[in-house]
């Protein structure tokens, strides 16, 4: 299932369409700061760097709202690393910074966030491009 504004989630369903996925794909239409659907696994890839702190928690409060006991979540984004070691990460930042009301982050900023929503990071791994998936636990 997907969750995204009206007008993406109706893209997303013709495009699932368009490509014979119908039966195995739904795309809800919402509002990932007022509710998310309820799931064992929420995935938020390059989401929450397109947000300030504050938006973060509602977003991540909202899907440990919406997670069912011993639920899960992976977030997926750039970590950034130890200052004075820029890579694209920090060309990431800036752009985010330019163009967004978000910011890219590095592991203890994620931590603090997860821990003030109810989450707990587990594995982290590299997949690729970059980026790094988060695996949380509810707590
Ligand atoms: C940076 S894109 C990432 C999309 C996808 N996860 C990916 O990796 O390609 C952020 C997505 O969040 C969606 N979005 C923005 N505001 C939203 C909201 N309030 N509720 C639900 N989705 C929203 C956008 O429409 C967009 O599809």
């Amino acid at each position: 299932m997907v969750l995204d504004l009206p007008h993406a989630a109706e893209i997303a369903r013709r495009n699932a369409s368009k490509h014979g996925l119908s039966d195995r794909f739904t795309a809800v239409a919402g509002d990932f700061f007022t509710a998310v659907p309820a799931g064992d696994l929420h995935l938020l890839k390059t989401v929450l760097h397109d947000w300030d702190d504050d938006r973060c928690r509602t977003i991540l409060g909202n899907c440990r709202a919406a997670t069912t006991a011993g639920g899960r979540a992976v977030v997926v984004e750039m970590l950034l690393g130890e200052l004075g070691e820029p890579d694209f990460t920090a060309v990431s930042d800036l752009a985010m910074l330019a163009l967004t009301d978000g910011r890219e982050r590095g592991l203890g900023e994620f931590d603090a966030l997860f821990a003030a929503t109810g989450w707990q990071r587990g594995t982290t791994y590299p997949v690729g491009a970059g980026y790094h998936a988060m695996e949380l636990r509810a707590v």
